[in-house]
């Protein structure tokens, strides 16, 4: 595949500087359904047989307004910061793509996919119980750009009903959009790998009802309808593949679905490999040999994100295939979290169960390169020499696992290696207590001399409760047991070290529902605090910003319907 480096001017300061790099060769290298309207006004659930995906146009949002951009995006992009509040831009990433400039043009693409969850293949969620009918149902992407030498593709989400839409009205609330908006700059400004956020504009007429929680509510699931405002944010990535997308073409091509079937698996997975490892693979390599480099290099990236989510306390919530980039960055910010309390089993869906709790994120994503590698073999067929090493990255996927939490672990202590021991008993007493998974690592990094300043960070059980004099006495010495395992050097050098793994600020849910709430009732004045203080994550910042966002969760907003969890999020 041709990589097309054009550049863009050093300043994007109209839609015409956007659109001249505006890019649509993967419309050409990869299948359009041949049963798609070229038109693009395909929005009615129906089967999708083949190809990659299917032109479809995005329903505009009616009376759009200006959310939030993400500036630093926008500087990284080149972006005038008054693009995002100009007519046309508006317009466009509002989902109105019918008077956008040449050479833009006015159809847009969505893909279908396949799920599994936890590793088992699931058909049932598709409304033909094929798979046939799964995918995009609401994301709609508009154009790729190669901007300063790096690709991105944009996609609207909440931008109407495609052929996946499965029922729904192709909508996003303002309330799940600012989330997702939100939490891909925060995630980004931690150095985690994440899609990014471009643009928020929301409708000011338009409403559709949801289920969600009366105010107040300790139920698990919602109790009332509510009618929320709808919105269009858009969210720019190398790719949106995902490990469930590869999987809906090897599906089709292991059941022999149609004569096109194995080549267009082979076509995605070249797609997947030059968008998003094209620094890393080889171009001359055979296919087969390509294929197992991507395996080793995804495992890489894959195992390496998962510890990251669980350095900065990030539960995805529902990590199924359809939800994991096959380009290795978190993606599809639903039913997550960031916790307070410490707490393997923490999971706000729910619907995630155990399986995709806090702590066994590594166990869920192992399970989803389970899938991958399914999905990836048959390209493998009558290589026994690829295949073997194949097998070889799969079932070393755990080690490599391990070895990445340990580094994790180790680095969030400012050590040089895992210590075991030392970590079991903090596990324990991090449990017992409770602590504050943000404030207690943060506390640590001012590498203190006695427990006083850690107590910052303790939420107090019962446990603690029966007898604090003795858990102090167990936290007095496990500090001095990791005092002595420290590295030599400084305490400055070891302190600012540490202040750059644990972040003093997390976009707790509980910070967010006020922003939203706010914003629904037309006033972004939190949204925008919350952009600010969220996208500096490590640093000190100011005394009024510390008192209201480095503090324990107050007890009355613990096991509050849609905030402390939720059993659906869009
Ligand atoms: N309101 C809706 N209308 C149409 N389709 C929807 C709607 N909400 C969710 N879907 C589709 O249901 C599937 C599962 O939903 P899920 O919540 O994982 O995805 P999402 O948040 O919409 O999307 P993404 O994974 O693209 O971030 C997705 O394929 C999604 O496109
Ligand atoms: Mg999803």
């Amino acid at each position: 595949m041709e990589r097309q480096h054009r550049v863009t001017p050093t300043t994007v300061a109209t839609l015409n500087d956007l659109v001249a790099v505006a890019d649509y060769s993967l419309m050409d290298t990869l299948n359009s359904d041949p049963e798609g309207k070229v038109d693009g006004a395909d929005h009615a659930p129906r089967q999708v047989f083949s190809g990659h995906y299917v032109p479809v146009n995005p329903t505009p949002i009616d009376n759009p307004e200006y959310v939030a951009h993400s500036q630093s995006l926008f500087r990284e992009l080149g972006f005038a910061d008054s693009l995002a509040q100009s007519s046309d831009f508006v317009r466009m990433f509002s989902g109105d793509l019918s008077r956008a400039p040449e050479p833009m043009r006015n159809v847009g693409w969505a893909c279908g996919y396949a799920l599994s969850i936890y590793g088992t293949e699931f058909y049932q969620q598709c409304p033909f119980q094929t798979g046939n009918g799964y995918g995009d149902g609401r994301a709609i992407s508009v154009l790729e750009a190669v901007i300063n030498g790096q690709r991105w593709e944009m996609q609207l989400k909440g931008a109407g009903r495609t052929p996946y839409c499965r029922g729904g009205d192709g909508r996003a609330v303002l309330r799940s959009s600012v989330r997702e908006f939100l939490a891909q700059e925060h995630m980004h400004a931690l150095g985690v790998p994440t899609s990014r956020s471009l643009s928020l504009y929301v409708s000011k007429t338009e409403q559709v009802r949801r289920p969600w929680y009366s105010e107040g509510s300790r139920l698990l699931d919602p109790d009332i309808l509510i009618s929320e405002p709808v919105a269009i944010s858009t969210r720019v990535a190398p790719s949106f593949i995902r490990v469930g997308q590869l999987e809906l073409f090897s599906r089709r091509a292991r059941k022999q679905e149609h004569p096109q079937a194995m080549e267009e698996l082979e076509k995605i997975v070249l797609h997947l490999i030059d968008r998003e490892y094209g620094d890393v693979i080889d171009q001359s390599l055979t296919t087969a040999e390509k294929v197992v480099v991507l395996a080793r290099e995804f495992r890489s990236r894959l195992t390496s994100l998962v510890a990251n989510w669980i350095r900065v306390g990030y539960c995805q919530g529902n990590f199924n295939s359809d939800n994991c980039a096959a380009g290795g960055f978190t993606l599809d910010y639903g039913p997550f979290g960031f916790c307070d309390v410490f707490d393997p089993q923490y999971q706000p869906w729910t619907g995630g169960g155990h399986h995709f709790a806090f702590l066994n994120q590594p166990v869920a994503a192992e399970r989803n390169f389970h899938s991958f590698c399914s999905a990836v073999r048959p390209l493998l067929a009558g290589h026994p020499d690829c295949l073997r090493q194949l097998e070889e990255i799969q079932s070393d996927f755990p080690k490599v696992m391990q070895a990445q939490m340990e580094k994790m672990w180790a680095a969030k202590l400012g050590l040089d290696t895992f210590e075991p021991a030392l970590f079991r008993e903090l596990a324990t007493l991090m449990m017992q207590t409770p602590v504050d998974y943000t404030m207690f690592f943060r506390e640590l990094s001012s590498l203190p001399d006695d427990i006083e300043p850690l107590k910052k960070s303790f939420y107090k059980s019962a446990t603690y409760a029966a007898d604090p004099e003795e858990m102090d006495k167990r936290w007095s010495a496990w500090l001095t047991h990791w005092q002595s395992l420290t590295r030599p050097g400084t305490r400055e050098e070891l302190s600012s070290q540490m202040k750059l793994i644990n972040p003093k600020f997390s976009l707790r849910e509980w910070f967010v529902v006020p922003a939203y709430q706010q914003a629904a009732a037309g006033n972004y004045a939190l949204l925008r605090e919350l952009q600010d203080v969220m996208t500096k994550p490590y640093a000190e910042q100011s005394e009024d910003v510390e008192k209201k966002y480095y503090r324990l969760k107050p007890p009355e907003l613990f096991e509050v319907g849609g905030s402390s969890h939720y059993s659906c999020s869009s």
